[in-house]
């Protein structure tokens, strides 16, 4: 899938966060994926016809934006491309629980959230108080199967070991690097990076979440062995995306189907 990836290279269009957005554009391109950030409503639907799926990031949140984001996910929808949410902080505030419940009912393919926004989408009660989770995976490996099986989604929590899953089928990611946390906006970057192989396999949308961890998980790896801290693991990181072969995925990526 890595390799289908690259010679397509989608267009993948990005709702992100003001954080996220040059780190997510520049992991795109990294790893093969051609990023547009394009978020206004004025064009946010018409563009998504264009592109070949579509990401949303709730990370900094105006009415405008929430705008832009229905505008993208039913246009994506009307043209059959895959969209991905990245729930961010949800749970926080009251303006943010109204828009990803909207969001949800637009229908993404792919839900992606650490494991504090994971468990209490499912409705549960979390540790997290703001953007960075305050629960380990483990702990969020049923709300994910029950919110898989409630939205029709394939949905991944990320962490020191990734999860994901359909509701039925399942598999764990290892590997990354303890500074990926301490970083920000990877986790929003990966969100991107799942939208580029749901693109490339928008009827597979489980194999292409865990092609995006694989991807991911493997390049982390790579970037801590050489890193002196979150600054050059950043830079390491996007090297290391650009440069691994995916024959380093099949033997080094650890997937664990359950
Ligand atoms: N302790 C860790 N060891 C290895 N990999 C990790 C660790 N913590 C997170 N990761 C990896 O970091 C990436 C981002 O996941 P994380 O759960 O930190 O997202 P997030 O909290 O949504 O991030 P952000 O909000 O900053 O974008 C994932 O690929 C995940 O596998
Ligand atoms: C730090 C931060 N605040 C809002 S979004 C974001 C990026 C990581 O989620
Ligand atoms: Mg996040």
């Amino acid at each position: 899938m890595l390799k289908a990836m690259r010679e397509a290279a989608p267009l993948v269009q990005c709702i992100t966060n003001y954080v996220a957005m040059n780190m997510a554009a520049n992991v795109l391109l990294a790893a093969g994926a051609s990023p547009a950030m394009v978020h206004t409503e004025e064009e946010a639907g018409e563009f998504a016809a264009l592109a070949a799926a579509l990401t949303i990031n709730i990370g900094t949140l105006s009415p405008a934006w929430i705008a832009g984001m229905k505008s993208a996910a039913h246009g994506a929808t009307k043209a059959g491309k895959p969209w991905v949410l990245d729930p961010v902080a949800h749970f926080a505030t009251a303006f943010r629980r109204k828009a990803v419940s909207d969001l949800l009912e637009l229908h993404p393919a792919v839900i992606r959230g650490n494991a504090s926004e994971i468990i209490t989408l499912a409705g549960g009660q979390a540790s997290g108080r703001g953007v960075d989770s305050g629960d380990p995976v483990e702990r969020a490996e049923d709300a994910a199967r029950r919110l898989a099986a409630s939205q029709g989604a394939v949905v991944a929590v990320t962490g020191p070991v990734d999860f994901v899953t359909d509701g039925d089928r399942g598999a764990r990611i290892s590997g990354g690097s303890p500074l990926m946390p301490r970083v920000t906006a990877l986790g929003c970057s990966l969100t991107a990076l799942m939208g580029a192989f749901a693109a490339i396999a928008p009827d597979h949308p489980f194999e292409a979440t865990v092609a995006a961890l694989a991807t991911f998980a493997t390049a982390g790896e790579a970037a801590g062995h050489e890193a002196d801290g979150p600054g050059s693991f950043a830079v390491r990181f996007l090297d290391a995306l650009h440069s691994f072969h995916s024959d380093t995925l099949e033997a080094e990526g650890r997937i664990t189907l359950i």
